[in-house]
């Protein structure tokens, strides 16, 4: 299959660019590089040529209509570029208005106009808001607690809708925490300004941030205290892509042509677990601090894959604690 795939030079993105190549389909990666790197994209080698990159930003239609008409035709679309740290959207919403609901609605607009009629998407555990009780699964109501989640919800019902008034058929793939990179240590992507647990503490444990990791509450409703998450590795996140893929190509179905699934592990590790595992692994101290909890957080938050499971088979292989953190270090431990 050609994929047109926004977003792909992302860290999530480019494990999925990095899947569909090793499996012989044909990736082209649009991005505009605001996070993304060239370098996360595989490169010409005596396994393949290199992945296409064309540089452009989703808020562009022209952009996207010019990448339809010079890469295409396309079998499918599937759609990382995002603005994704929750607490900016709530100081800067223009900006994820802009690029995920605008960016999202041009993208499917250039799709149709096309001719390319699947897309696969990228959204996020942030739809259902504070946990009314877990596991998460599907049925969970959707109230999200931030603007970054509002902007998903939206897309999410935007090809809610048009999958029953036109011929898109979709599946939005519901992220809990997404950790971990390429087992094989293809992809040594560092995130930019990270702020998500386990990039933080690796950052500290490799000195490459001042002071401790700071962990933000010790008197929750949890086992330790500390906030519970689900952590998912990216290369699981990439086996789902691909099967949301063949599922979109195999349905015939028009009507109602809508898919909503989460993507998580169905258990949950503490801020405490992690760290504990990343000063085993790492061999580093990683000193840490308890600070009040940041405002938002929940307790726990961890998903039911089962629907996943129930009509893909998916299931994670590599989302083990250990491996999340020993294949994320990669990425920042010095030379030995
Ligand atoms: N990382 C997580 O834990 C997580 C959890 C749930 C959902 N998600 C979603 O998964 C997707 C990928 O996330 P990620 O962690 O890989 O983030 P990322 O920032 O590494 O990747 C986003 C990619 O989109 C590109 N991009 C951003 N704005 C763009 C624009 N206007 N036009 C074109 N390209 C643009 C960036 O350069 C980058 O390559 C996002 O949609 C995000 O909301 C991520
Ligand atoms: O420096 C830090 C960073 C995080 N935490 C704690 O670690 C846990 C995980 O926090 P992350 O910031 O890594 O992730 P979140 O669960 O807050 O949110 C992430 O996952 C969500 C989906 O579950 C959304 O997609 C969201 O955008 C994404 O950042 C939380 O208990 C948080 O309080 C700390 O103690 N210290």
């Amino acid at each position: 299959m050609r994929i047109l795939v926004p977003g792909g030079a992302g860290y999530i993105g480019s494990h999925v660019v990095r899947a569909l190549h090793d499996r012989g389909d044909t990736p082209v990666v649009f991005d505009s590089l605001k996070s993304g790197r060239r370098t996360n994209l595989p490169e010409a080698s005596s396994r393949g040529g290199s992945v296409p990159l064309f540089h452009g930003d989703v808020r562009d239609r022209a952009a996207l209509d010019a990448a339809f008409a010079a890469e295409g035709p396309f079998d499918a679309v599937v759609h990382f570029a995002a603005e994704k740290a929750a607490g900016a959207s709530m100081t800067d919403p223009q900006r994820f208005t802009e690029t995920n609901v605008v960016g999202s609605t041009n993208l499917v607009h250039a799709a149709l106009a096309a001719g390319c009629h699947r897309l696969v998407f990228s959204s996020t555990a942030a739809v259902y808001g504070e946990p009314r009780r877990v596991p998460i699964d599907e049925r969970h109501p959707t109230e999200p607690a931030n603007w970054y989640g509002h902007t998903k919800l939206a897309v999410e019902r935007l090809l809610g809708w048009y999958g029953r008034l036109t011929p898109l058929k979709s599946v939005a793939l519901r992220y809990f925490n997404a950790a971990g990179l390429d087992p094989a240590g293809r992809i040594l992507h560092q995130e930019p300004a990270a702020t998500n647990l386990i990039p933080v503490v690796l950052e500290v444990a490799a000195g490459l941030r001042d002071g401790p990791v700071r962990v933000f509450g010790d008197a929750y409703d949890t086992p330790d205290g500390t906030g519970v998450r689900d952590y998912v590795h990216v290369s699981d996140l990439a086996t789902a892509h691909l099967a949301a893929l063949d599922d979109l190509a195999a349905d015939a179905s028009t009507a109602g042509a809508h898919l909503a699934l989460n993507l998580g592990t169905g258990d949950g590790h503490s801020v405490h677990d992690v760290l504990a595992a990343a000063r085993r692994i790492t061999g580093r101290e990683i000193p840490s601090v308890v600070v009040p909890p940041r405002p938002g957080d929940p307790a726990r938050v961890y998903a039911s894959a089962e629907a996943a499971r129930e009509r893909w088979g998916w299931a994670p292989r590599h989302s083990g604690l250990d491996e999340l953190i020993s294949t994320s270090w990669a990425a920042y431990a010095p030379p030995a």
